[in-house]
Formats: C-alpha cells, sequence, structure tokens
C-alpha cells in the first residue's frame, strides 16, 4: 500500500509570536508543500525496519521495528490513538533513538523533525515495517511554517494508511479529507509540532491543514474570504534562525516586562482584526482596492514595529525593510522573526518596472525573491504513481 499526502507552507499576515500568547492572527496557505510518501512493506520474518529518507537532504534513517518496538513497548504501550502530548518518559526514548541514527553535527537542526516522525508514526500506524520519503519545496527555518506542513503531511499520510479514517483508495488525484478527518489530522499535526517548537499556537498547523486564509485566535479557527487580490512578495533573508528559540524569548521578555508586553499583544490583537476586516471588506473598484491596500500597508508596518517591540527583529530583516520602503513599499518580517522571511504587499496597480527593480535590489543584497501564491488548497493525499518524487 502506498499513500502520499502534500501540506502547504504558510504566510503569517499578521500576529505571529503575539499568538502565542492569545492574540489573534492573520494567516494564509502558499503553494510551496512538503510531500511525504508512506509505502507500507510486508512484514518479513527478522528484516522488518522503518527507513525515513529526507530526500533533499541526502539523509535516510533506518530502525529495525523491533527495536523500536522493544524500545517503546517498555512504556506499558499501545500508543495512544487519539491525538495526545508525547511524555517525557516516551519522548526520552525516542530522542534514544533519533541519537542512534548519528545525524551530521551540520544537519542536527533536523533531528527534532525526525523525532516528530517517531512520534507521530508510532502513534497513528504502531510498529508496522515502511519505506517513508519527504521532499519539501519549502525552505527550513525560513518563517514559511516548514515544521508545520512536515507535520501535516506526516498526519496526512499516516492517517490515510491508519484504521482511524475511510477513504475511497480507488479516488484518482489528490484528495481532500472530511471535516473530522481534517480535525483529527490537526490535532496530530500540532502534537508533532509541539516536539519542535516547544510551544506553538497552532496556526501554522490549522493552516497547513485548512488552507485558504484563517483567523485564529487561542486554538480558535475562523475562515476568512478575501474579497481582493493579494500579492506578496516575499524575501528570504537566508538568515538561519529557529522558532523555538525565538518564541522562548519573546516568553522570557513578556515574564521580564509582562505590563508592557501585554499591552504590545493587545494592540497587535487589534490590528489583526482590523486586516480581517479589511481583507473582508467589498471592494467595488479599483479605487476601493487601491484604497483597501494602504490600509494593509499601514497595518503590516504598525506591527512590524510591534515585533521589534518583541525583540524578534533582525539587522537583515531592516535592510529589506528599508530596501522596500526607497519604492514606498510595505513590509514585516513573517513567522517567527530573527531572519528568515519579509512580506511586502505589491498593490495591485503598481508598475512591473518597479517590482523588477525592488527585486533587483533585493537580490544584490544576497537575498531571494519570491512571489508565491496565497491562499490554495491546504493538507491533500493520494493513492497512485508518485509524479512528483
Ligand atoms: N522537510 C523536512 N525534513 C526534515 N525536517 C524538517 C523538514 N521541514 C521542517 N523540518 C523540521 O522543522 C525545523 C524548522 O522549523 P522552524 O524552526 O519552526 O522553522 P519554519 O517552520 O519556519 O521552517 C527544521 O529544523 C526541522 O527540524
Ligand atoms: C512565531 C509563531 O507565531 C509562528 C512561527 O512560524 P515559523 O515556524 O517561523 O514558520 C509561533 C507559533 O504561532 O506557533
Ligand atoms: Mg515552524
Amino acid at each position: 500500500m502506498e499513500v502520499k499526502a502534500r501540506a502547504p507552507g504558510k504566510i503569517i499576515l499578521s500576529g505571529e509570536q503575539a499568538v502565542v500568547h492569545g492574540s489573534t492572527a492573520v494567516a494564509a496557505s502558499i503553494d510551496l508543500y512538503t510531500y511525504v510518501s508512506i509505502k507500507i512493506l510486508p512484514s518479513t520474518e527478522n528484516d522488518d525496519r522503518l527507513t525515513l529518507q529526507l530526500k533533499d537532504m541526502a539523509l535516510a534513517f533506518s530502525w529495525p521495528v523491533g527495536r523500536i518496538k522493544e524500545s517503546l513497548s517498555s512504556l506499558g504501550g499501545p500508543f495512544p490513538s487519539t491525538p495526545t502530548s508525547c511524555s517525557t518518559a516516551s519522548m526520552k526514548l525516542i530522542l534514544a533513538l533519533v541519537e542512534e541514527q548519528n545525524i551530521p553535527e551540520a544537519k542536527i537542526s533536523l533531528a527534532s523533525g525526525v523525532t516528530a516522525f517517531l512520534w507521530l508514526y508510532t502513534s497513528i500506524l504502531g510498529f508496522k515495517p515502511a519505506t517513508v520519503v519527504v521532499t519539501s519545496e519549502l525552505p527550513l527555518g525560513s518563517g514559511l511554517g516548514s515544521s508545520a506542513a512536515l507535520c501535516v503531511a506526516f498526519s496526512a499520510a499516516l492517517l490515510a494508511c491508519s484504521d482511524f479514517v475511510n477513504v475511497d483508495m480507488k479516488q484518482q488525484g489528490w484528495l481532500i479529507f472530511g471535516e473530522s478527518e481534517l480535525e483529527l489530522l490537526n490535532k496530530w499535526a500540532f502534537e508533532g509540532e509541539k516536539l519542535i517548537h516547544g510551544k506553538p499556537s497552532g496556526i501554522d498547523n490549522t493552516v497547513s491543514t485548512y488552507g485558504n486564509m484563517i483567523k485564529f485566535r487561542s486554538g480558535n479557527l475562523t475562515h476568512i474570504k478575501s474579497s481582493m487580490p493579494l500579492k506578496m512578495l516575499i524575501t528570504n533573508t537566508k538568515v538561519g534562525r529557529n522558532t523555538k528559540a525565538l518564541v522562548a524569548g519573546v516568553a522570557e521578555r513578556t515574564l521580564r516586562h509582562p505590563d508592557a508586553m501585554n499591552s504590545v499583544f493587545n494592540a497587535v490583537a487589534s490590528i489583526s482584526e482590523e486586516m480581517a476586516n479589511v481583507i473582508q471588506a467589498p471592494a467595488l473598484d479599483d479605487l476601493s482596492i487601491t484604497a483597501k491596500e494602504e490600509k494593509l500597508e499601514e497595518l503590516m508596518e504598525m506591527n512590524q514595529g510591534l515585533l521589534q517591540c518583541m525583540g524578534v527583529s533582525h539587522a537583515s530583516i531592516e535592510t529589506v525593510l528599508q530596501t522596500t520602503l526607497k519604492y514606498k513599499l510595505a513590509s514585516k518580517l513573517t513567522g517567527a522573526g530573527g531572519g528568515g522571511c519579509v512580506l511586502t504587499l505589491l498593490q495591485t496597480l503598481l508598475s512591473g518596472t518597479i517590482v523588477h527593480k525592488v527585486i533587483a535590489e533585493l537580490e544584490s543584497c544576497g537575498f531571494q525573491c519570491l512571489i508565491a501564491g496565497i491562499g490554495g488548497n491546504g493538507a491533500e493525499i493520494c493513492f497512485g504513481a508518485p509524479s512528483w518524487l
């Protein structure tokens, strides 16, 4: 049996970091995906293995299934079949299984992704031998939600192979799960994301699961329907950073200055609410679209100022802001900050010449620019020949 799943990355239009502290945020899926393929293998007498191939990194990890079973069954298994947090005891055992694989020091940041894989795999499918292959179009650790896309794609593929969901394997092409399956998949992906981020808000796995555009607050999502075309330039500063450390840094600043930081989070919540209203308000002509774009630009700039207050901007982000401002374009960081990606709103009536000029100037600083499609489908699964591997 072979199943493929894909899950999109995301941009956060407003409210990153503050959303971890209960503020509203607005996010949208982008058309860059992480793909997971699972091939369940027939059980043999003595060489059953679980293999994880990270194709883009040219890395493969493999465990004898008996070894995983022996290690984890000391906890008294079977593992939970409903989404549950990985206990400290399970975590310790899984980390030992990851450590055995001797991940090269230069790629050690991948260990948390491998840990999330082992937890999701054993929880959802138990100890079946299989080969799992991962590929991704998303830059890792850049604020475009690669960690959530990975957990969503794992969960979707695993659930499609499990007895927990009912899917018609004869259907062709990419399929979307039903509502209750999406809810289950999103909960599992959140558990995986916790192992990578420490304390995620859940916005990244939720927008990757459901796709489109969402408003998110304290675990609750509201679907948003944009009444205007939204075009964003995404500039990757290529400055590596780690979401877990940045989220922890904001939490520490909040402990030091609770009143000031709570005021910042409240201001961010108001910005996100207003942004959602602007995006959804009817636009009857070019004039009203331009007026809405100007409001969005101002809200993005205000949000960026507050992200600076939280301590998550970076010299490379400031360079992108100054460069785009020269062309009268508004920008803000997206994701955890500290480097990673910056969003710039490209107004509908903006000339192509300006877009080319700003991209050329950003790229001359060593940054990488892309314009992604915004608001496509969320998680999808497919049975059949893997054309994308
Ligand atoms: N395709 C992938 N293969 C392996 N690990 C991945 C993959 N995508 C994401 N990860 C895991 O997620 C981490 C990056 O997550 P994070 O710091 O949250 O940044 P972001 O989610 O913005 O890309 C990586 O260091 C790795 O552990
Ligand atoms: C900083 C945060 O708001 C978004 C993190 O996104 P990313 O991992 O940087 O793509 C954290 C969260 O909401 O879980
Ligand atoms: Mg992440």
